[in-house]
């Protein structure tokens, strides 16, 4: 019985290090959130967030999504407190979203999926002089996270809907200014939170993740515009830039911790 104890812990041991060869990492994201697994941590202070609009520059549709981008040389738009030791300076964000409306998100909770969900992207300006440093370092980022659900129209996001078809093509940029992202933050600032990675390439594990907890809402014209968007640049074979999200990664040897609901 002990040879055979030892041998099954010896093969889960390797499945584990196989997943973390075949996965490249150990933390890589998105995951599923099972909220009954997350641990609240008392000592999760609020988040500290404050965003100038006047930061805002352009849209961008790199054939992947499309980053709406911020001038990072004053510490003017930043993210601290809650899980973050430092503060942490907005540089763009984006969306990730799916063809139809049963997919899109690429986090999920409990396995439910919402059809997209907003990355806000920050570096780390006091452990690193530049955001292709952090992209690569330890405690470099720290992308919030918010869910977008079918419903009202969302008047703060209709600005930048007005202008995406500016970016229909891939390599394509346009002037964009005076926007706060502040207006997609949910009023309720609950999170969970967890060490992980870029969900596109390079995939570095220099993510730490703050996933909101309740979702804002979005209309359907509004899902038609990130749709009508393409992956390819122009002249080429037409191809909506839709289900642009990675799937959910394995949770490995890591734990989400809550604030209090
Ligand atoms: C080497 C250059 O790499 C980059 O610019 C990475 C940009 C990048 C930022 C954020 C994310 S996400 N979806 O995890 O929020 C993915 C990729
Ligand atoms: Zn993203």
């Amino acid at each position: 019985l002990v040879n055979m104890t030892l041998f099954f812990l010896v093969c889960l041991l390797d499945q584990q290090s196989w997943q973390t060869q075949i996965q490249g990492g150990s933390r890589q994201s998105p995951i599923d959130i099972r909220s009954s697994e997350s641990v609240h941590d008392p000592q999760l202070t609020p988040l500290s967030i404050s965003y100038d609009p006047s930061d805002c520059l352009q849209i961008w549709n790199n054939g992947y999504s499309f980053l709406v981008e911020f001038d990072d040389s004053k510490d003017n738009s930043v993210v601290s407190g809650g899980p973050l030791e430092n503060h942490y300076k907005l540089k763009q964000f984006h969306f990730h979203w799916g063809a139809e409306n049963n997919r899109g998100s690429e986090h999920t909770i409990n396995s439910l999926v919402y059809p997209a969900e907003l990355h806000l992207v920050h570096w780390n300006a006091e452990k690193f002089r530049t955001f292709d440093e952090a992209i690569f370092s330890e405690n470099g980022l720290a992308v919030i996270g918010v869910f977008l659900k079918l419903g009202r129209k969302h008047d703060g996001l209709q600005k930048l809907v007005n202008a995406l078809p500016a970016v229909k093509y891939k390599d394509s940029t346009v002037e964009f200014s005076n926007f706060n992202p502040s207006c997609m933050i949910p009023s309720c600032l609950d999170y969970w939170t967890y060490p992980g990675s870029l969900t596109t390439p390079p995939q570095t594990e220099s993510v730490t993740w703050v996933i909101m907890k309740k979702p804002i809402e979005f209309g359907d014209d509004q899902l038609s515009a990130f749709r009508s968007l393409l992956f390819t640049p122009f002249g080429e074979k037409l191809e909506n830039m839709v289900d642009n999200f990675r799937q959910q990664q394995p949770l490995m040897n890591r734990v989400v911790r809550a604030t209090i609901l």
